[in-house]
């Protein structure tokens, strides 16, 4: 198999200012290697063109692409496909990985790897690592990183790091997706797990993985029989604010199940009934895909299988989403790799706006801002003693203060006071009740007087309006004249 070169094609679309983070979906291609020569090759040309040099005819078919993965190490597929997802998820932007394409071509190879060899190991391991070294250096943050591994088997949600899986009782099977304003798509009741080191999250991974439903067909003998959506959820706080903000983002990294043409597969049975569920949710992600690339559809189909609705924020929306369609190198499965590139072509129309997810804390946010008015109270009072001002409180006035108060308007009133000493917000709200008061008296019990109708240039034309008799008084010093 020759080796190929990518074709790149330009990743970020900017048809206006508050769009400029729009995106198309990255798509790579990665083709399985294989020993089989026998009817022909495929072969990846630098243009993007896919070629079948099938019984010395050439026939090409071209499609748009971030990139040809073909002959390459693990490292490398990794480096491209997810490593600035990654990244951009400790940044706070969601992140999808996907890995679609036929049965036994390679999809759980590229998501976990092998286990024959250290150098082997996939996107997850190698994206785990990559978290706590970057949980490590970013020292000026708390990130914590929780995981959650969820599989769709025959359209039933299983948590695959449930803490029932060896209880002899059965683990949850009535999972629900969700949807919530601000929390986005989620699946009620699948557990989340805090994870402080690159080891703790291997063992975890490792155990979701002996959790998976495999099967043997013609085609693998370990077959996933499921889809399966490794999460990391990290949420990343700044040790040098104190501030009541934090990034929190999800990275999806699916395994779906291959897409099987029963003929070459010989299922029969369970294996039959699993592949026809499979290529069921398949035929529906793909109509999803349809109508979200389809920029005039208002409507898009995600309800239709569990498996969209799990994924419903996570194909394009405010995500960063890489695609790997992974296809055979033997021309014998040209039929099956066309029809994977074409689904790749069409996500690659899926547009996506990426965005930092920021959250308030809302507690937090309660706590920050009890400081800061601890902290006006005292540069006030700090204030107050350097222009000899009395030492304002801000307690709610005592009964002595207002009977104070009262008396000072009626001396005003009457004349014998000239001013109303006042040194705080709440004594003039007291003075304003009282001048109510007493408007309230002038016009009769019944007729009563509507709160804050009294403007401060009002109070002396009401003061003179008011007949000589009446004497403003408290309201309790006027229950007691009753
Ligand atoms: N790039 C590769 N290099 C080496 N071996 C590979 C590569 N891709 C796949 N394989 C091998 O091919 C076999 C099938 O791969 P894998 O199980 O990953 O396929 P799959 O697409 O996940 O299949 P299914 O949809 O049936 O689960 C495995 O033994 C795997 O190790």
């Amino acid at each position: 198999m020759k080796c190929s070169k990518t074709s790149t094609v330009p990743r970020c679309v900017s048809d206006g200012a508050d769009t400029a983070q729009r995106r198309e979906v990255s798509v790579f291609v990665r083709i399985r290697p294989t020993a089989n020569f026998a009817h022909g090759l495929i072969e990846c040309l630098p243009d993007g063109k896919l070629q079948d040099s099938k019984k010395g005819q050439l026939s090409s078919w071209s499609f748009r692409l971030e990139g040809v993965l073909q002959d390459v190490s693990q490292e490398e597929v990794y480096a491209r496909v997810c490593q600035p997802v990654v990244q951009g998820a400790l940044d706070g932007y969601n992140g999808t990985v996907m890995c679609f394409g036929q049965t036994g071509a390679g999809k759980t190879y590229t998501m976990t790897g092998s286990t024959e060899s250290y150098k082997q190991r996939g996107i997850i391991p190698r994206a785990l690592q990559e978290v706590f070294r970057e949980v490590e250096k970013r020292t000026e943050h708390s990130i914590s990183v929780h995981l959650s591994y969820l599989e769709i088997y025959n359209e039933t949600l299983v948590d695959l790091l449930s803490p029932l899986q060896d209880s002899p009782q059965r683990p949850p099977r009535g999972m629900v997706v969700m949807e919530e304003p601000g929390r986005g798509v989620f699946i009620r009741d699948l557990s989340l797990h805090p994870v402080h080191s690159e080891e703790a999250a291997l063992s975890l991974l490792f155990e979701g993985e002996m959790n998976r439903i495999i099967g043997s067909h013609a085609m693998n003998r370990n077959s996933s029989r499921s889809h399966c959506i490794f999460t990391l959820h990290i949420e990343s706080r700044s040790q040098i604010l104190s501030d009541a903000k934090y990034i929190a983002s999800k990275l999806n990294l699916v395994d779906l199940a291959g897409s099987e043409r029963l003929g070459k597969t010989g299922s029969e049975g369970q294996i039959l009934k699993e592949a026809t569920y499979i290529n069921k949710s398949l035929s529906f992600l793909e109509q999803a895909i349809l109508a979200l690339a389809d920029h005039r559809r208002d409507h898009v189909p995600f309800r239709q299988t569990k498996l969209t609705h799990a994924l419903k924020d996570s194909l394009g929306g405010n995500c960063n989403t890489v695609l790997v369609a992974n296809v055979y190198g033997e021309a014998a499965h040209i039929e099956e790799t066309l029809s994977t590139l074409r689904f790749a072509s069409r996500m690659k129309c899926v547009r996506s706006d990426p965005a930092v997810n920021e959250h308030i804390d809302p507690a937090l946010q309660i706590r920050k801002l009890q400081k800061e008015v601890q902290m006006l109270k005292e540069e006030l009072s700090i204030h107050n003693t350097l222009v000899n001002r009395p030492s304002t409180t801000y307690e709610p006035l005592s009964e002595a203060q207002q009977a104070e108060i009262s008396s000072q308007v009626q001396r005003y009133l009457d004349g014998s006071l000239k001013e109303i000493s006042i040194t705080s917000i709440r004594q003039v709200h007291a003075v304003f009740a009282q001048f109510k008061l007493v408007e309230w008296e002038t016009r009769g019990f019944n007729e009563g007087v509507e709160a804050g109708s009294f403007g401060v240039s009002a109070q002396s034309q009401k003061q003179s309006q008011r007949p000589s008799s009446t004497k403003a008084k408290p309201l309790k010093s006027r229950d007691k004249q009753r």
